[in-house]
């Protein structure tokens, strides 16, 4: 085996990747089931809003060239014709010295150009009819929501990959979209490679460990907007390993594998993308950890070959399998997005190649912070839990003190950015 690999900078492994992206597929589904799914389509305002020309208050329609010079020594009185409660209309146009009782959300009567509220006018009955009183003027057009006045029909109101969140649902329901394109889920499937690995069910025996890395990275999967398929853990067997991921290709838009990458005895991938004929696109990248991080080519379909050490695999998964489902599911910023914090914790270690420290970002004062959430090291898997952030201390730098400014990429956030910024 050739045991000399050159690391890439970070940034070049992700442009790598990327230039193997695709259109993602779509699919139609019903309001009710597109609840965080990645729009297909732009939305257009298919009515204006409002659609009509609607009272914002419980009050009364007037004309308000009947209400002119009206004080409170010179109050006005009106002869309300009748009552129009939201969702009905108007019988016929208003006349002179007419007024109509109109409740929130209800047609303005053809005729009539403002509202009063109710707290401004007395009401009275005389012979069987209604009046009302009022001892101001009002303006044209005082108190009515113009139709139109939010959108007019055709404005784009929300573009093609955004994510459909409660305030989208709005729109789709305000415009008539009962069903609504968005990109299908990239089917990802994963296999645990090791012979050490037991299942989640199964007790400790010596030697062994159980396999966590495939359940997190099905919920990495999740949390990235994808379909996540666990298609087992795999014995370090060539056989075993090449029949296994060769036969998964065809059903899945990108493959995960965890372990087996480095340059071990029993590290089996770098002999399987080779036999696959798999265009190995880079398999040393300048970072810590996840620097075996291994990414191969075949046919467009991108195999990742993720390390086995539950730390690297967490942030090879981010760094390199997150901006390609995020493009297959149309988002224009396929990248997590990155803040300024102050660094909450003294970092020691120098940092020889850019480090993504597990982090978690938090609030004090009114100022991010971001700290460390435990060992520093590959092989951890306790300090994942905590984390909701890599603190990125870029290659070349010494130790890091509380108090300093640092970069953190933000994992629960759903806004992304358009270009990998190395910091
Ligand atoms: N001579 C060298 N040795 C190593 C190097 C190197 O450059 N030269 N790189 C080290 C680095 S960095 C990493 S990271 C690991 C990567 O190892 P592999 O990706 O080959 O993964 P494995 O050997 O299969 O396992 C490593 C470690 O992770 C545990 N593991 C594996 N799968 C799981 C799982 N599904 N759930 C939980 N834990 C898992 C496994 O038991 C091992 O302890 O290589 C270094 N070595
Ligand atoms: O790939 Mo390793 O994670 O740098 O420790
Ligand atoms: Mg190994």
């Amino acid at each position: 085996m050739n045991l000399h690999r050159d690391p890439l900078p970070i940034a070049d492994a992700v442009d790598r990747i990327m230039a193997n992206k695709k259109q993602g597929k779509t699919e139609k589904v019903a309001i009710e089931h597109c609840g965080g799914r990645s729009l297909a389509e732009d939305i257009l305002a298919t009515n204006p809003v409002p659609p009509f020309d609607k009272s914002p208050y419980d009050g009364f329609a007037l004309r308000s060239q009947d209400t002119m010079g009206l004080t409170r020594k010179n109050p006005g009185t009106f002869h309300v014709t009748e009552t129009v409660a939201a969702g009905h209309r108007a019988s016929r146009p208003m006349e002179k010295g007419e007024a109509v009782r109109i409740m929130t959300g209800a047609e303005i009567p053809e005729g009539a150009d403002c509202v009063a509220m109710f707290e401004i006018c007395q009401t009275f009955e005389e012979s069987g009819h209604s009046y009302m009183e009022i001892k101001r003027a009002l303006e044209p057009n005082q108190n009515i929501i113009e139709k139109g006045s939010e959108t007019e029909k055709g404005k784009r109101l929300v573009r093609a990959g955004a994510l459909i969140n409660p305030g989208v649902k709005a729109l789709l329901a305000t415009f008539g979209y009962s069903e609504v394109m968005v990109y299908q889920k990239p089917k990802v499937g994963v296999f645990a490679t090791g012979t050490e690995l037991l299942d989640v069910d199964e007790p400790l025996v010596p030697g062994k460990i159980r396999n966590s890395n495939a359940y997190m990275i099905l919920a990495q999967i999740e949390r990235a907007g994808a379909e996540g398929t666990y298609l087992g853990k795999l014995d370090d067997d060539f056989e075993t390993c090449y029949h296994a991921v060769s036969g998964s290709l065809k059903d899945f838009d990108l493959v995960i594998t965890t372990g087996g990458v480095s340059v071990g005895d029993y590290d089996l991938m770098p002999e399987i993308y080779e036999k696959l004929k798999a265009k190995v696109l880079f398999n040393k990248v300048a970072m810590r950890p996840g620097s075996v991080t291994t990414v191969a080519e075949l046919d467009g379909q991108l195999l990742y070959g993720l390390s086995g050490n539950p730390s690297a695999c967490y942030v090879g998964f981010e760094l390199f399998a997150y901006p390609m489902i995020q493009s297959l599911i149309g988002n224009p910023a396929p990248f997590r997005p990155r803040i300024q914090a102050i660094l909450g914790e003294d970092f020691k270690k120098p940092n020889p190649f850019s480090r993504f420290v597990r982090g978690k970002v938090s609030f004090k004062r009114g100022e991010v912070v971001v700290s460390p959430v435990g060992i520093d090291k590959s092989a951890v898997v306790t300090s994942l839990a905590a984390a909701n952030a890599f603190i990125v201390l870029p290659g070349g730098t010494r130790g890091y003190e509380k108090g300093d400014t640092v970069e953190a990429i933000l994992l629960e956030h759903e806004h992304g950015q358009k270009q990998l910024e190395e910091g």
